[in-house]
């Protein structure tokens, strides 16, 4: 597969690179200035009294300092790609690929989504007889089931059509939804087509909704329950209805659902992805996986070729894991007031990462090389017992392990599927088949985080793996996201937990990278990620001590005529104008920059802070891990307010009281500093800094305010709450002010 034209080309963004070099060199020497500041001349000032505040203090500076540092790692190195699919291989040539669905929940997930993921993995413009898709549902539901079953039939008219007039938006439901045709231009016949596929889907969706009322179809001989068995059905395999029909094949898909036992321990989503690797790798094996969640479908059916350009290049491919496509999000509103899209993470860190040995790995929309999940000291001449203590017992699964080892061309496709085939594969489903083997330790997706996307990459780039981060214009996936404040606060929560349980564990970024080798600037990206949810601390602390401290008047910051206040405001407007470079440089605008802003310090005082606190109440065996999975069905209202960029605080009370809290501190301390210090007592100057503080607290957080007091609307935040905040708010500056006087 030698080929002479370039698959791909990677640009270095040389100015980019310049400028943050410059700015960090800089940046960096009046951060040594302030710790001076604070630790020599500040230090010498303060009263005895006021040392445990002044610790706080000291402490939140360094911390933000050392997150900036291992922040500042991520874009030394910028690079994009692209790529030229017309110099791949002939099809005969190309490899296969499976395809994973997830899902866990038809409450949260309702059936019609995962199958419009389903079928628009089953369109890719692919050889058809090398794709096989595989749904896994650890929701367990008949519904699903059926969904699936008809979501086969559908496709079998679905997928021909897309083929026959290079349809783009191969999802259906965004195809039928959309105003134009995105570039199809087939004249009358396709129309009339268009017309009659739409019917079949109306119909489509009409017996899905049906079989939802009814909790499946009547015909189902499958039970499901809390505890169940597998269930492993081969829904359509390669080819079926070609013969019939006359149309194009299509590729195979397959159901499985895993045994399920409350006794054991089933590590969520990463369980499910290494029972689907086992039962693909005997099914049909491919040496590329396509990973997508149920919420994220395939909106570019050329994604796979693309991905093939760096997977089948000889330069890079030997040691390249997986490629990394930016999650999209079609639900995403011009003003993003969540930062739903995660926007810093694929447009700024992916980047800035590729240039190193990689982006990590964000859990959908990657094609992953099988071998890699098989870890690298597995190698062909390896006795069996050993293979089997690594694998488990399965002969047949192990035979496969080898052959994708080996790089031996699989004999692809699901051919006979005779009935023992599927009892082993219900065997390596089971739960209890991983005891005893290396499966989530060192193979497959691993369990030591909930987030295991992020887990499972580090320790591949460990292991010496590297991996590509494509971001081509047309979105190759497009996925939901959360769109209001509650789920987006508790998604954040979740990750950052597992986050933070990988910082406090032996895996810490930036002792086992370095250990393993990983280069400095990539362990240092790693370790920024894991350390995120510290923010929570100094985030808390300078919300609080500083506004108690100008009640109290006692300055914190250096007064306006002293030359260290010069490195404070130095820092500040450094910090800002850099990120609003880095912002415009990638595409935002000023109200991008002010709201990435306003989501950190909102996800600072609480994603952060209770991800922590559940990170450490796992840690010390009070809490059991979970993954409760963000909710995808969306309130109508709660959208329209997010469209229109308008805050909902309809959240749960421990995530807004504390927001609302610290507004309201912040509102009296800085009414309390302009009017008490500057009329009554002439302080101004030296209290400063701390008056400014809350003023741009409360500048970015505005929303909040605007929510408290303006708004009538739903959304708006409970009288209830507001007078509860105000009282914490009090009580917080009467016990803090014991202690400072
Ligand atoms: O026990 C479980 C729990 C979840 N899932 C699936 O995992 C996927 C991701 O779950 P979702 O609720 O959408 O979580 P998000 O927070 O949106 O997911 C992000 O964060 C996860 C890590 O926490 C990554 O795995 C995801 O790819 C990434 O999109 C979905 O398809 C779920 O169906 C399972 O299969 N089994
Ligand atoms: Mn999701």
């Amino acid at each position: 597969m030698e080929t002479l034209r370039p698959l791909q080309k990677c640009r270095v963004h040389k100015f980019s690179s310049i400028i943050h070099r410059i700015h960090t060199s800089v940046h960096s020497i009046a951060i040594l200035f302030m710790l001076y500041y604070r630790l020599i001349i500040n230090l010498s000032k303060i009263q005895i009294s006021f040392l445990p505040y002044w610790f706080l203090i000291f402490t939140s500076e360094l911390i933000l300092s050392f997150l900036w540092l291992l922040n500042s790692a991520h874009i030394f190195f910028p690079v994009s790609r692209s790529v030229f699919p017309e110099n791949l291989p002939p099809d005969d040539e190309l490899p296969p690929i499976d395809v994973f669905v997830c899902t866990a929940d038809p409450i949260k997930e309702p059936a019609l989504g995962v199958v419009n993921t389903v079928l628009s993995a089953m369109a890719i413009d692919y050889p058809p007889e090398k794709v096989s898709v595989y749904l896994s549902d650890d929701g367990g539901s008949v519904s699903m089931l059926c969904a699936v079953r008809e979501a086969w039939r559908f496709g079998e008219l679905w997928v021909p059509f897309c083929r026959e007039y290079g349809v783009k938006r191969i999802c259906p439901e965004a195809f039928f939804q959309a105003v134009d045709d995105d570039e199809v231009n087939g004249g009358k016949k396709y129309l009339l087509e268009r017309e009659h596929i739409q019917k079949e889907y109306e119909e489509f969706k009409e017996q899905l909704k049906r079989a939802q009322e009814n909790g499946g179809t009547k015909d189902t001989t499958v039970h499901f329950g809390p505890n169940r068995d597998t269930v492993i059905e081969i829904i359509g395999q390669r080819g079926y209805g070609a013969k019939d029909n006359g149309k194009a094949k299509i590729p195979s898909l397959v159901y499985v659902s895993r045994e399920k036992n409350t006794s054991h321990p089933h590590h969520f989503k990463a369980g499910a992805l290494n029972v689907l690797l086992r039962v693909s790798g005997i099914i049909s094996n491919s040496p590329y996986i396509l990973m997508l969640d149920c919420d994220m479908h395939s909106n570019d059916p050329s994604s796979a070729r693309q991905a093939m350009c760096f997977h089948l290049d000889p330069k890079i491919s030997p040691s390249l894991a997986f490629v990394q496509f930016p999650q999209r999000f079609h639900n995403i509103s011009k003003n993003d007031i969540y930062d739903s899209a995660l926007r810093a993470c694929f447009v700024l860190k992916w980047p800035g990462m590729d240039g190193l040995i990689g982006p990590m790995l964000s859990g959908t929309c990657f094609y992953m090389k099988r071998k890699a999940l098989y870890g690298t000291d597995i190698h062909k001449d390896m006795d069996l017992s050993k293979l089997k203590k690594c694998f488990g017992s399965s002969n047949e699964f192990l035979n496969t392990v080898i052959t994708s080892i080996n790089h031996k061309e699989n004999d692809t496709g699901i051919k006979e599927f005779a009935d023992n085939k599927i009892q082993e594969a219900r065997f390596i489903a089971s739960c209890t088949y991983e005891q005893d083997s290396q499966w989530g330790e060192q193979i497959g997706f691993l369990y030591h985080s909930v987030v295991e996307d992020y887990f499972t990459g580090f320790i591949l780039h460990c292991k010496g793996w590297k991996s590509v981060f494509h971001n081509p214009s047309r979105p190759a996936f497009l996925g939901s996201t959360t769109t209001n404040l509650n789920d987006t606060l508790v998604q954040g929560t979740r990750w950052n937990s597992g986050l933070i349980e990988v910082l406090f564990s032996r895996f810490c970024p930036l002792i086992y990278g370095l250990k393993s080798r990983m280069p400095l600037l990539e362990c240092m990206c790693y370790a920024y990620l894991a350390s995120q949810p510290l923010y929570c601390f100094p985030a808390w602390v300078l919300a609080i001590i500083p506004q108690l401290c100008l009640l109290n008047d006692i300055p914190i910051y250096p007064k306006v005529s002293s030359p260290w206040f010069i490195v404070y405001v130095f820092l500040f407007l450094s910090t800002l104008s850099k990120y609003l470079w880095d912002v415009v440089n990638t595409g935002g605008t000023m109200r991008t920059w002010w709201n990435e802003w306003r989501v950190w310090m909102i996800k600072s005082i609480t994603a952060y802070f209770y991800g922590t606190l559940d990170a450490i109440l796992k840690l010390y065996g009070f809490r059991k891990a979970s993954f409760l999975p963000t909710n995808k069905v969306v309130d109508d209202e709660q959208l329209k307010r997010y469209q229109m960029g308008i805050y909902d605080f309809q959240a749960s009370k421990m995530l807004i009281v504390p927001l609302v809290t610290l507004v309201t501190l912040n509102m009296i301390s800085f009414t309390w500093g302009v009017i008490g210090e500057e009329i009554f007592e002439g302080r101004f100057s030296d209290l400063f800094g701390q008056v400014f503080l809350s003023f741009f607290i409360l500048m970015v957080n505005y929303p909040i305010i605007e929510g408290m007091i303006l708004r009538k609307d739903k959304g708006s935040i409970p009288l209830f709450v507001t007078l509860l905040s105000i009282l914490l708010s009090f009580c917080l500056l009467f016990f803090g002010s014991i202690f400072v006087t």
